[in-house]
């Protein structure tokens, strides 16, 4: 059960605030004042306080400092609004005018609980990320990742917007977070967005937000991904897949710093640093009229080129042994060696899915090794140099079957029995690389897919 504290020394509306929360199910304490709050209660317990501004004492708005990472909102009389959006300010969370309605404020409160509790998850979800995500953690030695490396040092401390390139699985949200680690902003969070996995109609409201009314279904404004990342890194992954009108909206951004809110005539100032990634060619795009070239210009201020798995040489190997070791780590299990069938295995396959592939196969193998030697069975790769070669599957590629030609078969005949993320467990990549070369093949999902 959520516990509220109401600050708040009009007693009248201090009971029926305390008796309409209470109602509603919550655990609800009430005080006239900060100080009194302070001396009766652990601020810290509490998943959100709703206070006064003009309280005797300190201010209301006092308490944001006092109660660090608990949502605070504000209440205020028309009269004075401003007071309100300094608050904001402060570091409040959304302000209500009083004198309000009930259903409003209930409203309110019900969303700031359920953003609290998407924070704390970012949070756990960041931790978890930052352990998978080493900065220092990037390996490769050859020529193309040396540069894409000292780019990186040089280009992470500026504020100018870069533009990741590179086929799935290169590593591309991973040099994102070592541009945002490495950089002044470290400490404001880096926000990453899969423009791929947005649907369309969605995009422009989950990205900047949107006022109360502006579409059916929107009861009550909101606040978009870029505004959340304020202070900090916004990166926008499979940037090639963001609708034209989206387009528009960013570009606003990265020309004068401000977002308007779908539905909303004003503009906000954001002080956000933009990291973009795609597989694409984007160049292509603006060609074929799908991607704004003055975007596209603003975008590539830095671009990284990560190349393919299959063209960094001696990295191949270094990377296995390095995954393997993050990866035996994670899963609690002894040291274990690569034998050399394994490495030359692992030196010759194409790896069409990239570092990722090269993650999930050595996962697959630590899981199955029953002793302390990985030998190729594991890997369930086959070892011949051809590019048609992919990983486990349930019937091999018969004949001289191209690798668009072979995905596409495995893909039509297994769909109707597995789900996206079995197929994509078996096929060796991501659940989206495998979205996007359904993208790239035009093969669409089919219902039973979709589970
Ligand atoms: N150079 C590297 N050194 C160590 N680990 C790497 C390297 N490159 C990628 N990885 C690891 O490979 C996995 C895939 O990387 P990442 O998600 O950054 O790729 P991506 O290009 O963003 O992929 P996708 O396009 O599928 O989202 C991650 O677990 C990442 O930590």
């Amino acid at each position: 059960m959520s516990q509220i504290l109401i600050i708040e020394d009009e007693s009248v509306i201090r009971d029926a605030v305390e008796r309409l929360l209470t109602r509603r199910g919550y655990k609800v304490s009430a005080t006239e004042s900060v100080e009194e709050a302070e001396s009766k209660y652990d601020l810290q317990s509490f998943n959100l306080i709703l206070t006064d501004v003009r309280l005797p004492g300190v201010p209301g708005t006092e308490v944001i400092h006092r109660a660090p990472g608990v949502p605070v909102l504000i209440m205020t009389s028309y009269a004075s609004v401003r007071s309100a959006v300094d608050s904001m300010k402060k570091g409040a969370i959304d302000y209500i005018a009083k004198p309000f309605d009930h259903d409003e404020l209930v409203l309110l409160i019900e969303r700031t609980l359920k953003q609290e509790k998407l924070g704390r998850k970012t949070e756990v979800l960041k931790s978890e990320l930052d352990k998978s995500y080493p900065v220092d953690g990037m390996v490769g030695k050859c020529p193309a990742m040396q540069e894409v490396c000292r780019r990186v040092t040089k280009v992470a401390p500026t504020d100018s917007t870069v533009l990741i390139l590179g086929e799935s699985g290169t590593g591309k949200e991973l040099v994102a977070r070592a541009l945002h680690e490495q950089s002044l902003r470290k400490d404001a969070p880096i926000i990453t967005v899969n423009c791929a996995a947005i649907p369309e109609t969605l995009i422009e409201s989950e990205l900047f937000g949107h006022e109360k009314g502006a579409f059916t279904g929107a009861d009550s404004s909101r606040t978009g991904l870029v505004e959340a990342a304020e202070g900090g890194t916004l990166f926008l992954d499979e940037i090639g897949e963001l609708p034209l009108a989206a387009q528009a909206r960013l570009l606003r951004v990265l020309q004068n710093g401000e977002i308007r809110r779908v539905g909303s005539e004003q503009s906000r100032v954001v002080d956000v640093r933009l990291i973009a990634a795609t597989h694409r060619d984007l160049k292509q795009r603006v060609q074929e009229g799908e991607f704004r070239s003055d975007l596209y210009f603003r975008l590539r201020v830095v671009e990284l080129n990560l190349p393919p798995l299959r063209e960094r040489g001696g990295d191949i190997v270094d990377l296995a042994i390095f995954l393997l070791e993050k990866t035996r780590k994670q899963l609690n299990r002894a040291p274990m060696t690569l034998n050399q069938a394994s490495i030359e295995t692992i030196s010759t396959y194409t790896w069409p899915g990239n570092v990722r592939e090269l993650e999930n196969a050595l996962e697959r193998a630590v899981i199955l090794c029953e002793e302390d030697i990985i030998t190729p069975d594991l890997l369930a790769i086959e070892s011949t140099h051809s590019a048609g070669t992919l990983p486990i599957a349930a019937t091999p590629p018969t004949g001289e079957l191209s690798l668009e030609q072979y995905f596409r078969q495995f893909v039509l005949e297994n769909q109707d029995q597995m789900t996206e993320t079995e197929l994509s467990k078996r096929l060796g990549i991501s659940r989206k690389a495998l979205w996007e070369r359904r993208q790239r093949f035009g093969i669409p999902r089919t219902k039973k897919s979709s589970r």
